[in-house]
């Protein structure tokens, strides 16, 4: 039998082991402020070469900076911003020059090439919203040759070869130490505005995207509005790059926008490490310094990248930022015991609307002369744990992603509390209060465990991009309402001492109940679990029974797709079990352990 959630120990807090400390938040800034500290005293050596080269660094930074959410959170391979550099430069050099109209100041020019950028840099990617890796590289590719053509052949507004003069900034920024200054502010509030995204639901949300799709759009997270959303921010930063570097340049040709300049973006962002910005950021500053403190490099530059990218692969797979990741690399407790607290769970799910009910009738959905689903009826209740079981290929995979809009049946209804449920949208099951787990734990490797259960409470946050971009009041409000939360659900699951670790370092078992804490994170009204026992040992699969259970006295219908046998005999009210994609049998577990059929077909004697 299970235990009841009352009986236990309250003292219990989570997995054994010692915590791995986490630091505070604003020590995550101390690096910036010291590079910001460095720069700002450059000048002070009185190099002007070196202003002028730092002033180039700052420039693609603020290029970088945006393309680093496109390339390094959402795993995009954007390989041809050089791109919208050139969109940037072009547009802020003609408006100033007045080729297409009077001629305009050059700030105004400047912000002209900022909206440019932002309406390119939606066209250049709104192929990876359905082309793949490399595919999306080569349209990104394709498209900086296309703007190159377009800059050479349209001569009496860009000069063709001859090209066009870039904005003279007036004074003080008519210096080079002027510019400078103005480049590394610009540079700075590109920092602070990407690390603010990528340190918001929406960054977390970009490497959900890249790490674990289908969990992603599971949580609510729509890809193509957020990655259209950072497409454009992405850009605006390169379109103002593209007008700063025309400015820098004094005068442009096409020939000034490289393969080499749009090989160097990329890999800044390959050796600095992914879901990083200070990685990214030295990344830039090595790599625009590095040909220059080796002048006759200068015309090796691509193979200089290329050879430092074959070693940081090679030496540190995770780039700079996984070097400066201390924390990460140290040691857990072997042997560690997961010690959930279910009495937790009334919090977590508190606000729960309970009696929810789903109507599955006469559904079939085939693939090829395959019946994975063939005429089910089912009803999932609130309150209940409903338990499908079945031999393997029975369909209850299928079935649980037909309810959560995944897979399209063939024919049959679904209905919810009595309205039409709709069919083959995943994205909006969220919302409408359904989570689920993987048959293999859909995890994002590459963040905390705090950060993974946070995601799943994406669809709960308030605060639009904009108010993420600049920190406003009600994002900070969703950041702290979230973070308490997804501490609440881990301490529920008996994870809460491994909030800070990478989840790729957790080990099977753990993903299995960090799947469920994200799941909790929705707050559902049903529950979908694809075999979350799977893998687990004895004593934790009864833990996770005395979870499960509880979930359903909150109010939530759980759907338990599971083999192992005691388990659903000990926690379900309702099995239904599948054979060949039919119902071979539905009751209660008293009824179903007697059922002949069922014995001899899947129990066994
Ligand atoms: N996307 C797909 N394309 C083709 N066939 C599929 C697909 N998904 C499922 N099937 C087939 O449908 C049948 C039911 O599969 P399903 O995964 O639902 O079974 P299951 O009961 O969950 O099995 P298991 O217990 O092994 O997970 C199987 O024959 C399977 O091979």
């Amino acid at each position: 039998m299970v235990a009841d959630a009352k009986s236990y120990s309250p003292a219990a807090r989570g997995i054994d082991g010692p915590a791995p400390v986490r630091m505070p938040s604003w020590t995550r800034a101390l690096p910036f402020i010291a590079l910001l500290a460095a720069a700002l005293a450059l000048p002070a050596l009185g190099n002007n070469y070196w202003t002028v080269i730092a002033t180039r660094a700052a420039i693609y930074w603020v290029l970088v900076s945006g393309l680093n959410l496109i390339v390094g959170y959402a795993g995009q391979l954007a390989i041809g911003y050089v791109a919208l550099l050139t969109v940037g430069a072009y547009t802020a050099s003609v408006l100033a020059a007045g080729n297409v109209s009077a001629a305009w100041e050059p700030f105004p020019a400047l912000i002209a090439a900022g909206v440019a950028g932002g309406l390119f840099g939606l066209i250049v990617g709104l192929p990876a919203l359905r082309l793949r890796t490399f595919y999306f590289a080569m349209a990104t590719l394709g498209f900086a040759t296309i703007v190159t053509q377009i800059a050479l052949a349209w001569q009496p507004v860009t000069g063709g070869g001859i090209g066009v003069p870039g904005p003279a900034l007036p004074a003080p920024f008519d210096s080079d130490m002027g510019l400078y200054y103005l480049c590394l502010g610009i540079a700075a509030v590109a920092t602070i505005l990407t690390a603010n995204i990528a340190h918001s639901r929406f960054g977390r949300g970009l490497i959900a995207i890249r790490d674990a799709e289908v969990a992603a759009e599971a949580c609510g997270i729509s890809k193509v509005k957020l990655l259209s959303t950072i497409f454009i921010l992405a850009g605006v930063l390169a379109g103002v790059a593209g007008g700063l570097f025309s400015s820098l340049q004094t005068y442009i040709t096409p020939e000034a926008f490289t393969f080499e300049l749009s090989v160097l973006f990329f890999i800044s962002i390959l050796i600095g490490g992914r879901s990083s910005i200070l990685g990214p950021l030295l990344g830039t500053l090595i790599l625009t310094a590095l040909p220059e403190i080796a002048a006759p490099l200068a015309a090796w530059s691509n193979f200089l990248y290329a050879f430092l990218l074959l070693v940081i692969v090679l030496a540190m797979p995770g780039g700079i930022a996984s070097l400066l990741d201390f924390g990460g690399r140290s040691p857990l407790p072997a042997n560690r015991r997961i010690v959930p607290e279910p009495a937790a769970l009334r919090e977590v799910l508190a606000g729960v609307p309970g009696g929810g009910h789903i109507s599955l009738e006469n559904l079939h959905l085939s693939f090829g002369g395959v019946k994975a689903i063939n005429g089910l009826d089912m009803d999932i209740r609130a309150g209940q744990v409903h338990g499908l079981i079945g031999p393997n290929g029975s369909g209850k995979t299928t079935t649980l992603n037909v309810i959560s809009g995944y897979y399209r049946p063939q024919m049959g209804h679904m209905q919810e509390n009595g309205a039409v449920l709709p069919v083959g949208e995943p994205l909006g099951r969220a919302r409408r209060g359904f989570a689920r787990t993987f048959q293999t734990p859909r995890i994002i490797g590459d963040t905390s465990v705090l950060k993974n259960v946070m995601a799943g409470g994406y669809t709960r946050a308030q605060g639009s991009f904009m108010e993420a971009l600049f920190q406003l009041g009600r994002h900070r409000r969703d950041e702290r309402s979230l973070r308490a939360a997804a501490e609440l659900a881990l301490r529920a699951v008996g994870l809460s001492r491994m909030a800070q670790v990478r989840a790729d370092r957790l080990q099977h078992s753990e993903l299995r109940f960090l799947e469920l804490a994200r799941a909790l994170m929705l707050r559902p009204a049903y529950l979908l679990l694809d075999e979350p026992a799977a893998g687990l040992t004895g004593e934790e699969i009864k833990r996770l029974g005395e979870i499960i259970k509880e979930i359903s006295r909150c109010g939530t219908a759980v759907l338990l797709v599971e083999h192992h046998a005691d388990l659903i005999f000990d926690i379900c009210d309702h099995v239904t079990v599948l054979n060949l994609g039919s119902v071979l049998a539905s009751g209660t577990p008293a009824e179903i352990r007697k059922h002949k059929e069922v014995v001899s077909a899947y129990l066994g004697a």
